[in-house]
């Protein structure tokens, strides 16, 4: 876990304590009641930032996740794996609020309630998702579409660089760095390739300081060498923000992977080292040995 999130976990916890010594003078109820005054913030108490219980869904009866529990730890790195239509995208799709559950629960942090929540309002609470292609603007340079990414809303007059604030220019300078493409601001998104559209992307959540981050197949398209340098920015990443990595290439999971969740059928077919699912006789059945 990184500073940050530590940071972010401590304080909870020195809340908490605060709420409980309370308990202790004055009775649980208002201890509970200090909860509820604080509707958007992230509790990471439990360990826990994302957690998904039994989470079914069927379209036309047809059943694509399947009880489906999960759980992804503050900071982390997780990569989820599976043969086609396990349901990868389906669970994407819960967790951002695209698609609603039949049943079960899907949480951010101990309290919020993702299934009560919109898909504009996960995205702003701090769960950003990067589809499998590109969408940059690609008439504007580099710098405008992170500028454009960035929280607040600022008119299209004022994009100009020393009208930043101090935070946001230095956020900026930040991103573009991470991503690689500080020698590349000021070029046209569209003449990028396909990597750095995929980098810009990415930078273009970042500005908006998610903590969550879903990404489904970054490197498919990808050189070798432009896979490797996405693998070197998700590992800088984890421990600032909590990944979660759906790919179907195997040597991309192995240079990131901590634990790696199978998926079949909609649901978790095994977990753990990539050395432990790639030796399971299910996993090699429906998934590697194809
Ligand atoms: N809106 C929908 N309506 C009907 N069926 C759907 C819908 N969305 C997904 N499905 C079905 O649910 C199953 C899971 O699909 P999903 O796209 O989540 O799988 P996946 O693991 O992401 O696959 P892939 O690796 O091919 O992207 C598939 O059989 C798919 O056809």
């Amino acid at each position: 876990m990184t500073p940050d999130l530590m940071e972010q976990g401590s304080e909870r916890l020195q809340h908490k304590k605060e709420v409980d010594e309370n308990k202790g003078s004055s009775g649980g109820r208002n201890a509970g009641y200090s909860r509820i005054h604080e509707p958007g913030a992230l509790d990471l108490a439990h360990g826990r930032i994302l957690y998904l219980e039994e989470v079914s869904v069927s379209f036309d009866g047809f059943r694509a996740i399947n009880k489906l529990s999960l759980d992804i730890a503050p900071g982390e790195l997780r990569c989820i794996i599976g043969p086609n239509g396990a349901g990868k995208t389906t669970m994407m799709d819960i967790i951002t609020g695209k698609t609603r559950p039949d049943a079960g629960q899907v949480f951010f942090g101990s309290t919020i309630d993702l299934l009560r929540h919109s898909e504009a309002e996960i995205a702003g609470l701090g769960i950003g998702r990067k589809f499998q292609k590109p969408t940059v603007f690609e008439a504007l340079t580099v710098f405008e579409n992170l500028e454009l990414a960035l929280k607040s809303p600022r008119g299209v007059a004022s994009a100009l660089w020393h009208r930043l604030s101090g935070v946001q220019r230095d956020r900026l300078g930040e991103v573009l760095t991470l991503i690689q493409l500080s020698d590349q601001w000021q070029r046209p998104a569209g003449l990028l390739s396909h990597g750095q559209k995929q980098w810009l992307e990415i930078g273009m959540l970042l500005m908006q300081e998610p903590k969550l981050l879903l990404l489904d197949e970054p490197v498919a398209g990808m050189t070798d060498q432009e896979t490797e340098r996405t693998a070197e920015l998700f590992l800088s990443l984890k421990g600032k923000h909590s990944l979660i990595v759906v790919e179907h290439d195997m040597s991309f999971i192995a240079r990131i992977s901590e634990i790696v969740t199978v998926l079949c059928e909609g649901a978790v077919l095994a977990q753990g080292t990539l050395a432990q699912v790639q030796a399971d006789e299910r996993v090699i059945e429906v998934y590697l040995g194809r």
